[in-house]
């Protein structure tokens, strides 16, 4: 599935904003868990620049041993008959990322920034707000938010022109999805420039407006909940639903695994957020057997438990 993609865009430098085609050469991940690892990882596969940002040391340390061992995953299959040139494309793609516990440090390179970080407005708020003050003018910056308002994100910075969603689907790596979000100020230089550094890493991009959960979300948790609500009256097993789900509709996981895969403390979050903004809207009414799962801390895969039992890694 990941091509090794050769990066095309010309390097410009442009003092003014919004007629410019950004050129996008340097990209700054900030957060280096699951997704800002893996959006590191095909980034510097496709030639870019890296520098990873995290506020924890341990996390970044992390980031790197996976992002090695997916390359290598990556590698084996690409130069299958050439074991040489895979261990090159991993050095290679491994010298491109750089590491940094400084946020705007970070940003100060950056043609382009992709924030990563825990799902909350306040603190993505305050991280825009302090890089706005130290990016070079023709950075554009981006969230991976998966369900707030990238309107609401934007609203602390200046460069309302040069803001948009990139949303990744995880694992990053094999997801061949993005979904480019414009906000109501987005420029159309910064879509195009949007577009174009999606297509360079290696991905499908589809365009969206800044609606609740974007086109995937918004209709996956929905499908989510109401396979909870099915499961949470007893008119199936959990086992019985997935099953229902992939073999009668093609679907590579069922939506309890994929519950517990994403997380079902995330699934609530989600879910509590969206209840609250759209109180009307019946689909994002709470699910008390999601609710008692997640307060006995049942939060899936990464727990050891959630619909199903797992080995703990
Ligand atoms: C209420 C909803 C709330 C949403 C909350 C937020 C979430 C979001 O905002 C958006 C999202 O991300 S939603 C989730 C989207 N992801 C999915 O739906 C995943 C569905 N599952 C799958 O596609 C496969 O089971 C999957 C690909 C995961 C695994 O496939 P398999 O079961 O066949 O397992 P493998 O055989 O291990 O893997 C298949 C191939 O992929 C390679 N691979 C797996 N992980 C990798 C990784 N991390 N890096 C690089 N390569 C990787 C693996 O090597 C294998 O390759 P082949 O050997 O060539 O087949
Ligand atoms: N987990 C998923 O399946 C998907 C998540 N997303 C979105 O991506 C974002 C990140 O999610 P995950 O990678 O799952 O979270 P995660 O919890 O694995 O990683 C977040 C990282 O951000 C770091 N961090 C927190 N505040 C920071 C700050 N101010 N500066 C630098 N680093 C900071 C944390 O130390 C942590 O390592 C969220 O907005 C989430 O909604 C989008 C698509 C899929």
């Amino acid at each position: 599935m990941t091509k090794l993609v050769q990066f095309g865009v010309i390097a410009r430098n442009f003092s003014s904003s919004s007629a410019m085609q950004a050129a996008i050469k340097n990209v700054t991940v900030i957060g280096g868990g699951l997704m800002g690892s893996g959006i590191a990882q095909v980034s510097a596969q496709a030639g870019q620049n890296v520098i990873l940002v995290d506020l924890s040391p341990e996390v970044l340390a992390k980031s790197q041993k996976s992002i090695g061992a997916n390359l290598g995953r990556v590698a084996k299959k690409m130069y299958k008959d050439k074991p040489q040139d895979g261990e090159k494309f991993v050095s290679e793609s491994m010298a491109r990322i750089k590491t940094s516990t400084d946020p705007a440090e970070a940003a100060k390179s950056a043609d382009l920034v992709v924030e990563a970080i825990v799902e909350n407005m306040s603190v993505k708020h305050k991280l825009f707000s302090q890089l706005d003050g130290v990016a070079p003018n023709h950075t554009i910056f981006a969230s991976n938010t998966s369900s707030l308002s990238i309107n609401e994100i934007c609203s602390v910075v200046k460069r309302k022109d040069r803001f948009g969603g990139l949303h990744f689907f995880n694992p990053v790596p094999v997801m061949r999805l993005l979904e480019v979000v414009r906000g109501a100020e987005t420029s159309d230089a910064t879509y195009k420039s949007m577009m174009e550094w999606g297509k360079a890493v290696g991905k499908t991009c589809i365009t969206c407006k800044d609606t609740p959960g974007f086109v995937v979300n918004r209709l996956l948790v929905p499908y989510i909940c109401e396979a909870i609500r099915l499961y949470e009256r007893g008119d199936a097993s959990a086992r019985d639903i997935d099953t229902a789900m992939k073999l009668g509709a093609g679907y590579p996981m069922g939506p309890l695994e994929l519950a517990d895969y994403v997380g079902l403390d995330t699934n609530k979050f989600i879910l509590d957020g969206w209840h609250k903004k759209y109180p009307n809207q019946p689909l994002f009414n709470p699910i008390p057997l999601l609710d008692k799962l997640v307060a006995e801390g049942k939060l899936g895969v990464k727990a050891g438990e959630g619909f199903y039992k797992y080995d703990k890694k």
